[in-house]
């Protein structure tokens, strides 16, 4: 599928975050992300999970009022929040507005048609954006301007990068403010949305929750104590969930496409890319090839059983492929299985209403998707 250059905010925000010094930025982000699975080397393992298998446990438990809990807007919640304290701790605790609500009315601009007049969702996704990055800039303001030093293993994602402001020429002021919200923006729904389906597709495929449910127990069966937190070894352990993970990703689908610009002209079956145009890469048309994947609209995690791809390969491509591929890949993987372990070892959950899904062109579920949440034999 060819695609020329659009115009339009969404597509001068992807300019921004994608060109200029781009592969310094992917792998600052990569190295920053880097950070979560580093921590391992602790006595108790993988540090860097904790927060994340107390996040989860946490929001879990908020996702129990009645009369039913929406899986999208708790997974978006929890995911935006997470990762806000990864990036720059609690510093807009006090703000005025939530930073997930503010996100989740962002994306939800994002796709819309770009008319810029006031009741347009556009002209609403525009003020947030500028209102979302003038908060993220004063919070940066105030750590430059403060003299406290935090300790370290309490330092996040702005620390990192105010300390190498002196060494890195390209990290400006701006540069920080951009990437901060650049970072919220791609963990928000990317991993949000592959919660949902993961729960959607547990849930009409019991058998799969049921090997999920083993892998999990066998996993705290092996720890003295049950309340431990996961250790990288309990990650690398975790050979169905990343089945699983790989499945739920083949067939979500969750970024509809990839980019690439054409460097020079190129033949493809009689046909010429001309040098210049933008080419989309439809990975659904590769994730859902019946010549590579066996019945391929079917939710079989075990395809993946002698297939050990992690993505990056030519058939599979669910964050992306070759140089720009995704920098939160690892983090989204660490994030999901842990979030699966602690769901399916605390938790049961019942579907009440909704879970219709329709591309436009991201992942939505618009009759919402409820659950009932409960602790595990209660
Ligand atoms: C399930 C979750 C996610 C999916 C499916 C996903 C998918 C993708 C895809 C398809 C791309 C384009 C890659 C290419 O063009 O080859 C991308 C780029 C990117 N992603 Fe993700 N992503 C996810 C989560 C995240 C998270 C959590 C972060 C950051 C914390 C992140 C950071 C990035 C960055 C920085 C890029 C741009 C890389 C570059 O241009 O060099 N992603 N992602």
């Amino acid at each position: 599928m060819l695609n020329t250059p659009t115009t339009g905010w969404q597509y001068k925000v992807g300019e921004t975050f994608f060109n200029g010094n781009c592969i310094a930025y992917s792998e600052l982000a990569a190295g920053m992300l880097q950070v979560v699975v580093d921590c391992a080397v602790e006595p108790y393992g993988l540090l860097g999970l904790v927060p994340i298998v107390e996040g989860a446990g946490g929001i879990i438990t908020d996702w129990q009022p009645s009369p039913a809990s929406s899986v999208p807007q708790n997974s978006f919640k929890m995911t935006v929040d997470f990762a806000a304290k990864q990036i720059f701790s609690g510093d807009l605790e006090n703000a005025p507005f939530n930073i997930s609500d503010m996100f989740r009315d962002l994306v939800e601009g994002l796709m819309s048609f770009p008319i810029n007049l006031p009741g347009t969702s556009h002209h609403k996704c525009l003020k947030i954006h500028k209102k979302v990055r003038e908060t993220m800039r004063d919070v940066l303001k105030k750590r430059i301007e403060s003299s406290t030093k935090k300790r370290e293993g309490e330092e996040d994602l702005v620390d990192h990068l105010l300390r190498d402001m002196d060494s890195q020429k390209f990290l400006t002021e701006d540069y920080i403010v951009q990437m901060m919200f650049g970072l919220l923006f791609v963990t928000s729904d990317s991993i949000s949305t592959t919660l949902a389906l993961s729960f959607k597709l547990l849930v009409e495929h019991p058998h799969v929750l049921e090997e999920l449910i083993v892998e999990h127990d066998s996993i705290l069966k092996n720890k003295e104590n049950l309340d431990a937190p996961l250790t990288w070894n309990d990650y690398k352990s975790m050979t169905f969930t990343l089945q699983v993970i790989n499945e739920v990703l083949r067939l979500g689908n969750i970024a509809p496409g990839l980019f690439r610009r054409a460097l020079k002209d190129i033949s493809v079956k009689g046909y010429t890319i001309p040098a210049g145009w933008v080419i989309m890469i439809a990975t659904a048309a590769l994730h859902l090839n019946s010549d590579q994947f066996e019945d391929p609209l079917s939710f079989n995690p075990w395809r993946w059983k002698e297939n050990q791809s992690s993505g990056g390969a030519k058939n599979f491509m669910p964050f992306g492929y070759g140089m720009k591929q995704c920098a939160g890949a690892e983090y989204s993987r660490v994030f999901l299985a842990t979030f699966l372990h602690v769901l399916v070892t605390r938790y049961r959950w019942t579907m009440v209403k909704g879970g219709k899904i329709i591309r436009a062109p991201i992942i939505r579920f618009p009759d919402g998707f409820h659950f009932n949440v409960s602790q595990k034999n209660q």
